[in-house]
């Protein structure tokens, strides 16, 4: 018999877990959402085999639920389910951004029949809704897993199988040490992020070419600037301690760059320039706990119609692998680069020499 597994909330992430776990003929996907036209879409896509429209009453069939909601959302449909009466144990987890606030519903969870696994899939996108998932947001991303009090480590087992359809690479953590580790390296970002979008919208009003002037740099930075503000705003609240650590923390080095740059102390500067180059430029380069090891490669292409394609088919033809693309938006509208990561040094090594064979520029980043 078919697992059931029943995904709540059919956004970018509920959507992309539930495109990729319907691919799995031993389990039977039903989702739910409150916006209709989304559960809709789902079910017209096929990422989902039922679209519910109750969750208390599917809930009931389900071995598996995933809470995917927003937060706050998600707490809700907690408490909401801790009130079902099971006729058997199920295992419930969330993909929610923050932890502690959501561990810490789940400790008050008095249902027996209730097993929750906090889940937070590194992975993600500036985009929202049920048409920006894709079935690959995942693959080889870390995928956190957070256990509850009475929760068996065969049941970290079980969920850790259904959740592989979406190739992502797990490791456990506790709450507090994943809500301090994402508040430096994911949500903090996004405040710096729009206070530079904000910066440069008030410099605009006394100087109006400066959107014209806003290149790469710019771009890569405040890509983050454009997501989902009532999503974000969700995050920033619910990991507010930290949040609230980290500005006084920013504030001081803000300082301090300040009197290194009024004081005209050159040397101090480019030291720490040099340790910020080194520290960005190792992320990722070797396995160092939560942080996934890739080695990337730039090539520059035209921007012409199949300039893509011909790169990730010529790497293709000669089996070789690509675990990320991204298009840098460098210059736009004459030529761009291609950021291609690979798993490994190897891959890394015959990717370039092969596209170099073939006439492309490659740059490694050192
Ligand atoms: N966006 C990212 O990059 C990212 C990455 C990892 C984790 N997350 C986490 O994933 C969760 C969802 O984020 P998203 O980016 O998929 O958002 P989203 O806006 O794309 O999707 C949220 C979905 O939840 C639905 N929804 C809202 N309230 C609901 C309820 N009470 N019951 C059922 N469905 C409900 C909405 O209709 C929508 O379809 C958040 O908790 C977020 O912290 C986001
Ligand atoms: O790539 C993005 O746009 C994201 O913001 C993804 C991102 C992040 O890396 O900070 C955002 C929130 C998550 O909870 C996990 C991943």
């Amino acid at each position: 018999m078919k697992q059931v597994i029943v995904v709540a909330g059919l956004g970018l992430i509920g959507g992309s877990i539930a495109k990729s776990v319907v691919r799995d003929n031993g389990l039977y996907v039903i989702g739910y959402d409150t916006n209709n036209e989304t559960l809709q879409f789902a079910l017209e896509m096929g990422m989902i085999h039922e679209a519910a429209t109750d969750l208390m009453t599917v809930a009931k069939r389900a071995d598996y639920i995933i809470l995917a909601a927003p937060i706050s959302e998600t707490i809700r449909l907690m408490e909401q389910l801790d009130n079902v009466s099971f006729e058997k144990d199920i295992i419930i987890t969330d993909v929610s951004s923050v932890k502690r606030p959501v561990m810490e519903a789940a400790e008050n969870l008095v249902n027996p029949h209730l097993y929750f696994i906090g889940g937070h899939p590194m992975a993600g996108s500036h985009k929202k809704g049920v048409q920006a998932a894709k079935a690959h947001l995942f693959e080889n991303a870390i995928y956190v897993l957070v256990s509850g009090s009475t929760v068996h480590t065969n049941q970290v087992k079980q969920l850790k199988e259904i959740l592989s359809a979406t190739n992502c690479k797990f490791i456990e953590l506790n709450a507090t040490e994943h809500d301090e580790m994402t508040g430096v390296v994911s949500h903090f970002p996004h405040l710096i992020a729009s206070s530079l979008v904000h910066q440069a919208r008030k410099w605009e009003e006394t100087h109006q070419y400066l959107p014209n002037l806003a290149a790469g740099g710019f771009r890569d930075i405040t890509r983050i600037a454009s997501s989902n503000p009532v999503l974000w705003q969700d995050i920033f609240h619910h990991n507010r301690e930290k949040m609230v650590q980290l500005l006084d923390e920013w504030i001081k080095e803000m300082s301090f760059l300040k009197q290194l740059v009024e004081q005209k102390d050159r040397k101090t500067m480019i030291s720490y320039l040099e340790e910020a180059q080194v520290y960005r430029d190792g992320l990722g380069k070797k396995e160092k706990g939560a942080i996934p090891s890739y080695y990337d490669l730039y090539v520059d292409i035209r921007d012409q119609t199949g300039a893509i394609a011909s790169v990730t088919q010529l790497l293709a033809e000669h089996s070789i692998s690509i675990n990320n693309i991204q298009i840098l938006e460098i210059r736009e509208g004459i030529t761009g680069a291609l950021r291609l990561s690979f798993s490994s040094q190897t891959f890394l090594g015959h990717a370039s020499q092969l596209l170099r064979d073939h006439g492309y520029e490659t740059m490694v980043e050192k």
